[in-house]
């Protein structure tokens, strides 16, 4: 299908997203044309929200999550945020029903601008995240990086938010461990038959810890919202938190609310950077400056 699609260049609290607009089209972002827009320093992404048209009654759009890799993933908190802010800028929505891969979520801007995404239902059973092998208490799993006999990482918890999460706990700053490292090795590891985004957790309060993520098919990134909401409902699940938690991330704080209902509920900000449009084939774009000349800004 040919054809340029409008796209946004925002971020969620430093997590790099395009927002791509596919209403109207039957065509997908194709991994290497995402590929192409990660290798110019410009367009450079985590991930790729693409805003298709809705699949199922009762919801605004299907939404397609794309790696800088090319791989899909059933969740991205931070690019969810990014939609919101951009279709409630076309609409007076404030409040969106979506589907993903993973299913049905639902978000709101508020008035202040924050805008609150329903995360859904973590899962902890080894076959939803999912662990190669059964570990029968996901709290703590059998897993760690370094020496064999004094592991600079080990014991995990592990999450589902849609997609997969282990979390690492450390007694200190997050910034000490060398995640560039370790990240890769963790993410590629045979326990996670569908890799998985990792993240270093050093918790500071009963309401407060603080997070560093090396995505799967991202890498190191400034925020990640789904491990924020895994790190918050696993840190409160081992008992070294509450359940209504700020996570900070190195773009910022997000807060995580985990409710009674058992949904995660994260809050933060979204911010626009600048629009211009993509060939969803090639990967091929330009600003909208030049765009504006074909009646498009
Ligand atoms: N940045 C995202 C997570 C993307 C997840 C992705 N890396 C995967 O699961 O493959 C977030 O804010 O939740």
């Amino acid at each position: 299908m040919a054809g340029q699609v409008q796209f946004a260049k925002m971020n969620g609290l430093g997590n790099e997203i395009i927002v791509a607009d596919m209403r109207g089209r039957a065509d997908r972002i194709a991994p290497h044309a995402a590929i192409a827009l990660d290798h110019d320093p410009a367009t450079k992404f985590d991930q790729i929200m693409a805003i298709h048209d809705p699949r199922t009654v009762g919801t605004e759009a299907y939404i397609e999550i794309i790696n800088s890799d090319g791989s899909q993933a059933q969740a991205c908190g931070n690019g969810m945020r990014c939609v919101v802010q951009a279709l409630s800028a076309e609409t007076d929505k404030r409040a969106f029903t979506f589907e993903t891969i993973a299913g049905i979520l639902t978000a709101q801007e508020h008035a202040d601008g924050q805008i609150s995404v329903d995360m859904g239902i973590p899962r902890f059973d080894w076959r939803d995240i999912p662990l190669a092998e059964p570990f029968h208490d996901t709290r703590r799993i059998e897993l760690q990086i370094g020496p064999i006999d004094a592991p600079v990482l080990h014991s995990p918890s592990v999450a589902s938010m849609g997609n997969p999460h282990a979390i690492f706990w450390v007694d200190q700053d997050v910034w000490t461990y060398d995640l560039e490292r370790f990240g890769p090795l963790l993410e590629n590891h045979p326990i996670f038959p569908e890799r998985a985004n990792i993240s270093i957790a050093h918790v500071t309060s009963r309401n407060a810890l603080t997070l560093r993520t090396w995505e799967r098919g991202a890498g190191l990134t400034r925020a990640c919202g789904s491990a924020a909401c895994a790190a918050a409902a696993s840190a409160a699940r081992t008992g070294r938190t509450d359940r209504t938690v700020t996570v900070t991330v190195p773009g910022g704080p997000l807060l995580i609310e985990w409710l009674d209902n058992d949904h995660v509920i994260m809050t933060g900000p979204a911010e626009w950077e600048f629009a211009g449009s993509l060939d969803p084939q090639t990967g091929a774009w330009q600003r909208e400056e030049a765009a504006s000349s074909q009646g498009a800004a």
